[in-house]
């Protein structure tokens, strides 16, 4: 099954918070992640630069941190929503916001856009994921023991996961092409954090 831009947010099988994001394509494979300390991004590889001027929708931060709060999306939302939360404003409406906002993809597909946060400190721990299609926007709070996963295509609901990852290197494993994620096609690269006092990114480009 296809499934596209895949997002998983809340915790790990052992309750460790944590994001995690697949890119698979089927339209521009060529693509890796760039994973520094603080965010990600997805961007074309080295010789495929000029894909970003057929598509704009392929280039994008993937990944923010504000102080111990994750953003991770499927596109140019990761900023405003990151933006919306250093201000001031809660999860769930900057989620809702920026989803409204910028509204699905105007491409052939009507791609939806979705992300999730997680708020990492023990004390305060919450969890976010949201979409918006050409059809609904859903901002939902993800159960404080669980973790779930929503896609751009066939699973525009969250469903319930059970993460198995310890350190962000497993977790970009997990969704990569392990448990549930591993009948998922096409698969180009991904990215995630794990909440251990701080968030810790990983990025996986396949070879
Ligand atoms: N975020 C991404 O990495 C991304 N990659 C591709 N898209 C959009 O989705 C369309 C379909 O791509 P694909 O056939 O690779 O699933 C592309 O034409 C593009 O408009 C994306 N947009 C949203 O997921």
């Amino acid at each position: 099954m296809y499934l596209g831009r895949i997002i998983s947010a809340g915790k790990t099988e052992n309750g460790k918070p944590f994001v995690a994001y697949r890119v698979s394509s089927r339209s521009f494979p060529n693509r890796q992640v760039k994973a520094l300390e603080d965010e990600a991004a997805i961007i074309p590889k080295e010789g495929f630069e000029k894909d970003i001027f057929k598509n704009t929708y392929i280039a994008y931060n993937c990944l923010k941190l504000v102080d111990d709060i994750a953003i991770i999306s499927n596109g140019s939302q990761t900023d405003p929503i990151a933006d919306k939360i250093a201000l001031g404003m809660n999860i769930r409406d900057a989620l809702a916001y920026s989803l409204i906002t910028l509204d699905y993809e105007k491409d052939d597909y009507n791609t939806p856009r979705i992300a999730a946060v997680v708020k990492g400190d023990e004390g305060s721990y919450e969890a976010y994921i949201g979409i918006v299609t050409d059809n609904k926007v859903l901002v939902e709070k993800i159960d404080d023991d669980g973790a779930q996963f929503i896609s751009t295509y066939e699973k525009n609901t969250p469903e319930d996961v059970i993460y198995s990852a310890e350190n962000p290197n497993d977790a970009c494993k997990f969704i990569f092409d392990e448990g549930d994620f591993a009948e998922f096609e096409h698969p180009v690269c991904s990215v995630a954090a794990i909440f251990d006092e701080k968030w810790n990114i990983s990025g996986l480009n396949p070879k």
